[in-house]
């Protein structure tokens, strides 16, 4: 296996997505006011001029602005709650000392007092991306009841307002006007209803390629919201379950990323959106661990190795750089017995290789190798 050539530091983009998890299918008719027992994610198709992952199924997400951290929101959130966490459960230990990127700092609170946490910013830029990309406004009555930490029952998105695509047209133009947009509704955007869930940094692939250091949430919705994409940087959209998701990535009607493929499979293990909902309230104080996948290049395909697996490697050189061998998937397969990793025969069929156990205690994928008549 040869090892790393330096290259130059990467400039990283932090950024925000939400994984939309609505009620979906009949609700039990014994108890029609529960909601429905599955569930489906929302995934967003970017258009094919996007200059990174084009084409490709995502959850709504995108890059934090300057906007989402203003200390302008503080004048919405009140009276009820106040900087620094406005009701979010009580701050998260930091997980994962590895990678350290070259612009981590602690908070941006530290370089401008008057800024809103990360946890809150972060938070308030995937909820702003929602409604940029899918017009789905995960918004809160400033009026009701507040309540502190996480929200108790999934909860709905709200009503698309009737002038929608001009505030999305503002919005997309300058973000600061998603502040004035939830000040015209008297709501808040409603960061309580989104969990920790992951965060994932863009592994490396070339020199100057693009790198992303994303926080993932996880929103429960008792019910699908009307979704409509922008019909520019999205140019459609599925509700589909983990189930479909895979199904439709491996019969090519689809095209996921590694992140997202995992993601998905991980929320396979859950049967309804009860349990999922009630997974996050459990897992609420446990933080996000951000991880960076190792790409190694074999002779037949790749793998991305992820934190635990024995041949993955806590050494900074692998932000800048992928490992490579001349051996095919199969023989590295054989050769080991301690896996995290995404095996990725082609673009369009993965496996997933999980026999660590979880941290913090999260839930991982289950392994999952595709019938070897598909191969
Ligand atoms: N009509 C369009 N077609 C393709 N991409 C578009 C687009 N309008 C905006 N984008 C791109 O979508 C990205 C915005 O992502 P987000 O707001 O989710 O972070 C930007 O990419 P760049 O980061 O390459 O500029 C932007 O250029
Ligand atoms: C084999 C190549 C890969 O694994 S690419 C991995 C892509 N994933 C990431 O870079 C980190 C996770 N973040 C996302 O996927 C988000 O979709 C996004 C925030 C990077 C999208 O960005 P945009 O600003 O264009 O919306
Ligand atoms: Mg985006």
């Amino acid at each position: 296996m040869s090892g790393p050539l330096r290259s130059g530091p990467s400039s990283w983009r932090r950024a925000a997505s939400v994984v939309l998890a609505a009620g979906w299918g009949r609700p039990d008719p014994a108890a029609p006011s529960l909601p429905a027992a599955g569930f489906r994610l929302l995934l967003l198709q970017r258009s094919q001029r996007q200059g990174f992952l084009p084409d490709a199924h995502v959850f709504p997400g995108g890059v934090l602005d300057a906007a989402d951290s203003s200390a302008d929101w503080q004048r919405l959130f009140a009276p009820h709650l106040g900087p620094p966490r406005f009701g979010l459960s009580s701050a998260l230990p930091s997980r994962a000392a590895f990678p350290v990127l070259p612009g981590d700092r602690p908070d941006a609170a530290d370089s401008d007092p008057a800024a809103l946490l990360d946890d809150v910013a972060l938070r308030i830029c995937a909820i702003r991306e929602a409604f940029e990309e899918a017009g789905v406004l995960l918004l809160r009555a400033r009026g009701a009841q507040p309540h502190s930490g996480p929200a108790p029952e999934p909860g709905c998105a709200l009503a698309p307002p009737p002038d929608l695509e001009a505030w999305r047209a503002r919005v997309r133009s300058d973000p600061r006007h998603f502040l004035h947009l939830c000040a015209h509704l008297d709501c808040t955007p409603d960061i309580w209803a989104l969990h920790d869930w992951s965060a994932w940094l863009t592994p490396f692939t070339r020199p100057g390629g693009r790198r992303f250091d994303t926080a993932f949430f996880l929103c429960c919705l008792r019910k699908p919201p009307t979704a409509c994409p922008d019909m520019a940087e999205m140019v459609g959209y599925q509700w589909l379950s983990p189930s479909e998701a895979t199904e439709s990535f491996l019969s090519k009607e689809i095209w996921l990323a590694p992140p997202q493929f995992y993601e998905i499979r991980r929320l396979a293990n859950f049967a309804s959106l009860s349990d999922l909902h009630k997974f996050c309230l459990d897992h609420a104080l446990e933080g996000r661990e951000r991880w960076l996948p190792i790409t190694l290049l074999t002779a037949d395909g790749a793998l991305q190795l992820l934190p635990g697996d024995e041949l993955y490697l806590e050494d900074s050189d692998y932000l800048e750089n992928s490992l490579s061998t001349e051996k095919k998937i199969e023989e590295i397969m054989k050769e080991g017995k301690k896996f995290h990793r995404v095996v990725m025969h082609d673009r369009h069929l993965y496996s997933i290789h999980v026999t660590v156990p979880t941290k913090h205690k999260h839930v991982y994928p289950k392994t999952y190798v595709v019938a070897k008549s598909r191969v």
